[in-house]
C-alpha cells in the first residue's frame, strides 16, 4: 500500500524537493508561502480512503500549475560543451568598449553636475527657503496647537456642555488651564536651556563659537523646516530633464519587462516566476542586458511588443533592440539599448569605398546594424527587392548592392533604371547595359535585354548538364567552374520595377521573363534585383515576389506594404518597417540573410563617391580585359543609337567662333565630351578622343591654333565627323523585331 503524503518528506529520487529541503528553502529565502504550498501539496496527495483500502497504486494528482511549488534548485548545469563561460567581461577585452563606457559615463557626470551646478544657487535654493518658510508655519501652527489642546477641542467642549453647573466642570476647566500652562511651561524651559546653553558656549568658547553653534542650529532648522515644508508641497525642486530616462537598472528592467504581460501573470504576481535579468553590461554604442524570460515567453513576443517596451523603458523606439539568443534558448533576450537613435548617428562609411574587390559568390558589406556590427549580403544563388517610400534611400542602399557586385570584375552588370533620373547611370562605364528613361523604347530595350539574359539562362543550364556530374554535383554554377570556364556573375537590375510591370505593351511579356530568370538563373550565376517605392502587386507579381530569397524594406507607410516586400505576417511578429524614423535614411530592415530580420543602415555613398569606384572597377576590367556591352563601346543599337561622333557634334557648333576653319584640337573636343557626358568621357585625353574617332573612320590631323610655340596638335576636322554620321545611320539596324 502506497501513501503518497508518507513519502513526501524523504522522497530522494523523485526529483522533486522533498518536505526537508522546501523547509530549508525556506528559511534560506524567507519564501513563507512555500510553506503553504507544501502543505497545499500535501493536502492534494491526502490518499483516497478508498483506493487505500484496496491498496491500489494511485498517482498523485497532477498539481494544478499555478499552485505547484517551486522546486529547489539543486544543480546548475551549465552547457559547457555550447557555449563556454565568458572568462573576462566584453569591456575587459575591448578597450573601444571600454572607452565607450568611461566617455558615456563621465559626459552624463559632467552634464549632470553642470546642469544641477548651475540652478543649485539660482533655483533649488531659492525654492528650498521659500519651502523652508511654509516648514516654519506649519510647525508654529502645529505647536500652537499642541499648547491649547487644540486635537480635543470639540470632546472637551462637549464633555464641558454636558456637565455645565457641576463641580466637575470647574475640575475639567482648570485641568485644561493647568495642561495649557505646564506646557507653556514646558516652551518657557526650553527656551531658558537654549539661553543657558548660548550663555554657556560664550563664556567657554567667546562669541565665534557662540556664532557657529547659532549657524548651525539655524541651518539646521532651515533645513528641517525645508525638509517639513517639501512634504507639504508636491512638485518637486528638481524638476525632470526631458531628456533624462531612467537609468538600466535589474529593477527598471524587470519593470518595464512587466509591463509586457508576459507569461502567466497569476504566476508572476504571486512571485512564483519571474523575468530573471542575467546580465546588464555596457557594449559598443550603448549597454546590453540578458533576460531570462518568464517560463512559456518568448523573445519574439518581446519583439512584437517592442513599443511597449521602449515606452517602458522611456527610451526611443530606435534605441531598443531586443533579439533572440538562437545558441541559448526561445526566452533567452538580449536586449540592446543604443545611447543614440539611428537618426543621430553619424553616416556609415563603406567598407570597399577607397580599396579592396569582392568576390560575388561571398558576402560583402553594405553596411552595419543598430550596434555598429557589419551587416553583409550574399547575392549569390539569391534574388533581391528593395522598397521603401520615396526619399528614404532607395537609391543609395541599389548603389551600394551594385556597387558590391561590381567589385568583383567578373559581374556583368545589367542596370535598367526606369524613373528617367538617370541615378544609376554612374555605372556606364563598366555595365553591360546601362539606362534610364521611362520611354515606349526604354521599356522595349529592358524587355530584349531580358529576352537576351533569358537564353544565356538557357545556355548555361544546357552548359551545366553537358559537364561531368562530378564537376558540377549540385547542379550550380561556382566560384571555381565561374573561374574554370569564364562563366561570368550576372546582376540584371530593374529600379522602379512597377513600371516596367504595368507597361501595356511589354509589360506582360516583361512579368514572364523576370519569373523565368527569377527561378532558374539564380542557381547558374544570374541575380536579379527589383526596387521599387511602392511595392504592391503591380510593383512586384506575386509569382516573382514568391521566389525572392532577400527583402529589404526601407520606411513604408503601412501593414500591406511592409508584409509585401518583408513577407507574410512579418509586421505582425514585430518587424516593422512602418516604425523605422523618417528622419534616418538609408535605414532598412532586412528579411532573409540570416534566420531572423535584420536591421541595416546602408553605407553611405554619393554620386561623386560612387564615380570614383566605378573609374576603379573600371580600371581593373580594362586591364583584365573585361569590359563588356556597352562599357566597351559596344552601344547595342536598340539601347542607344548615339556614337561618340555622335557626342562630338552635340559640342561642336557648326561655327564655332573660336575654332574657324571647322577644325577643334582633340584636346579640346576631350574636355567638352567631359562635360557633356561625364560618366562616359571624365579622364579622356586627345589620344583616347583620336582612338575613338578613328574606330569610326575619322582620323586625327595637324591643326594649327593662334600663334605660339604649341600651336600646331592633333585634331578632327567637323565636315569628317558629319560625313561619317551619316555613314553610321545608314547602317542596317541590328534589331530583329518590329515594335
Ligand atoms: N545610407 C545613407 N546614409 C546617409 N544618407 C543617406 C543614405 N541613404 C540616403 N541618404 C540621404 O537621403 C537622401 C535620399 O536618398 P535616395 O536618393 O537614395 O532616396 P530614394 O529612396 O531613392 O528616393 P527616390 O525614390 O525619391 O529617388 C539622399 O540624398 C541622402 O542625403
Amino acid at each position: 500500500m502506497t501513501t503518497p503524503n508518507e513519502h513526501m518528506p524523504s522522497t530522494p529520487d523523485d526529483g522533486l524537493p522533498g518536505a526537508a529541503e522546501l523547509e530549508a528553502w525556506m528559511q534560506l529565502t524567507g519564501d513563507e508561502t512555500a510553506t503553504k504550498r507544501l502543505d497545499q501539496g500535501a493536502a492534494l496527495v491526502q490518499p483516497d480512503e478508498d483506493n487505500a483500502l484496496t491498496g491500489e497504486v494511485i498517482d498523485a494528482p497532477s498539481v494544478p500549475e499555478a499552485d505547484a511549488a517551486p522546486r529547489a534548485p539543486r544543480v546548475v548545469v551549465h552547457r559547457g560543451d555550447h557555449e563556454p563561460l565568458t572568462v573576462l567581461p566584453q569591456w575587459a577585452k575591448s578597450p573601444e568598449v571600454f572607452l565607450a563606457a568611461v566617455q558615456r559615463e563621465s559626459k552624463f557626470v559632467a552634464s549632470w553636475v553642470g546642469h544641477h551646478g548651475l540652478r543649485l544657487p539660482f533655483v533649488y535654493l531659492p525654492k528650498f527657503l521659500v519651502r523652508a518658510g511654509v516648514g516654519l508655519g506649519v510647525c508654529v501652527r502645529d505647536l500652537a496647537r499642541w499648547v491649547t489642546d487644540a486635537e480635543n477641542k470639540a470632546t472637551r467642549a462637549a464633555l464641558m456642555a454636558s456637565v455645565r453647573g457641576t463641580a466637575e466642570w470647574k475640575t475639567l476647566r482648570k485641568e485644561h488651564a493647568d495642561g495649557v500652562r505646564a506646557r507653556l511651561g514646558g516652551l518657557a524651559a526650553a527656551g531658558f536651556t537654549s539661553g543657558v546653553a548660548g550663555v554657556t558656549l560664550h563664556t567657554y568658547t567667546g562669541s565665534e563659537g557662540l556664532t557657529a553653534a547659532a549657524v548651525a542650529v539655524g541651518t539646521a532648522a532651515v533645513t528641517a523646516f525645508g525638509v517639513i515644508g517639501t512634504k507639504r508641497v508636491e512638485a518637486p525642486i528638481v524638476e525632470a530633464h526631458e531628456g533624462e530616462v531612467p537609468k538600466l537598472t535589474v529593477d527598471v528592467v524587470s519593470d518595464a519587462l512587466l509591463t509586457l504581460g508576459l507569461g502567466s501573470m497569476g504566476e508572476v504576481k504571486a512571485g512564483r516566476a519571474e523575468n530573471k535579468v542575467l546580465r546588464i553590461f555596457p557594449t559598443t554604442g550603448g549597454v546590453e542586458i540578458h533576460v531570462d524570460l518568464v517560463p512559456g515567453a518568448t523573445t519574439a513576443m518581446v519583439i512584437e511588443r517592442k513599443d511597449r517596451l521602449a515606452s517602458a523603458l522611456r527610451r526611443p523606439l530606435d534605441t531598443v533592440w531586443p533579439e533572440n539568443n538562437h545558441k541559448a534558448n526561445p526566452g533567452r533576450l538580449n536586449l540592446y539599448i543604443a545611447d543614440k537613435a539611428l537618426s543621430e548617428r553619424r553616416d556609415v562609411e563603406w567598407k570597399l569605398r577607397n580599396k579592396g574587390e569582392t568576390n560575388v559568390f561571398e558576402p560583402f558589406p553594405i553596411g552595419e546594424d543598430q550596434r555598429g556590427r557589419q551587416v553583409s549580403v550574399n547575392l549569390m544563388y539569391n534574388n533581391v527587392v528593395v522598397g521603401g517610400l520615396p526619399g528614404m534611400g532607395k537609391t543609395y542602399l541599389l548603389r551600394v548592392l551594385i556597387l558590391g557586385a561590381m567589385l568583383d570584375p567578373r559581374t556583368e552588370l545589367h542596370i535598367h533604371e526606369l524613373k528617367g533620373t538617370g541615378d544609376l547611370l554612374a555605372f556606364k562605364p563598366v555595365a553591360h547595359v546601362c539606362q534610364s528613361g521611362d520611354d515606349p523604347s526604354d521599356f522595349k530595350a529592358l524587355r530584349d535585354d531580358l529576352r537576351n539574359v533569358r537564353e544565356e539562362v538557357r545556355r548555361r543550364s544546357a552548359f551545366i548538364r553537358s559537364l561531368p556530374r562530378d564537376q558540377v554535383p549540385e547542379s550550380k554554377v561556382t566560384d571555381e567552374l565561374a573561374n574554370r570556364y569564364g562563366i561570368k556573375p550576372l546582376l540584371f537590375v530593374i529600379d522602379e520595377s512597377q513600371l516596367a510591370f504595368k507597361d501595356p505593351t511589354y509589360g506582360g511579356e516583361i512579368a514572364d521573363l523576370v519569373e523565368d530568370i527569377t527561378r532558374l538563373g539564380r542557381a547558374l550565376a544570374i541575380q536579379l534585383i527589383l526596387a521599387t517605392q511602392r511595392p504592391n502587386k503591380d510593383a512586384i507579381p506575386t509569382a516573382i515576389s514568391a521566389l525572392i530569397s532577400i527583402r529589404i524594406c526601407l520606411r513604408v507607410g503601412d501593414q500591406t506594404t511592409n508584409d509585401m516586400v518583408l513577407g507574410t505576417s512579418m509586421y505582425r511578429a514585430g518587424h516593422r518597417a512602418t516604425d523605422l524614423d523618417p528622419e534616418a535614411k538609408g535605414v532598412a530592415l532586412m528579411a532573409g540573410e540570416k534566420a531572423d530580420p535584420q536591421l541595416v543602415r546602408g553605407a553611405s555613398v554619393d554620386g561623386a563617391a560612387s564615380d570614383k569606384i566605378v573609374e576603379r572597377s573600371r580600371v581593373i576590367r580594362e586591364a583584365k580585359g573585361l569590359l563588356t556591352g556597352m562599357a566597351a563601346g559596344d552601344i547595342p543599337a536598340d539601347l542607344d543609337h548615339s556614337t561618340v561622333l555622335d557626342h562630338l557634334l552635340a559640342v561642336w557648333p557648326e561655327n564655332d567662333p573660336e575654332w574657324a576653319n571647322g577644325k577643334i584640337w582633340s584636346d579640346e573636343l576631350a574636355a567638352r565630351l567631359a562635360e557633356h557626358k561625364p560618366t562616359l568621357y571624365t579622364g579622356w585625353d586627345a589620344a583616347q578622343v583620336n582612338a575613338a574617332a578613328k574606330r569610326h573612320g575619322v582620323t586625327a590631323k595637324n591643326v594649327k591654333h593662334g600663334t605660339g610655340a604649341n600651336n600646331v596638335r592633333k585634331g578632327l576636322v567637323r565636315a569628317e565627323v558629319v560625313k561619317a554620321v551619316g555613314d553610321v545611320i545608314a547602317l542596317p539596324d541590328t534589331t530583329t523585331e518590329e515594335d
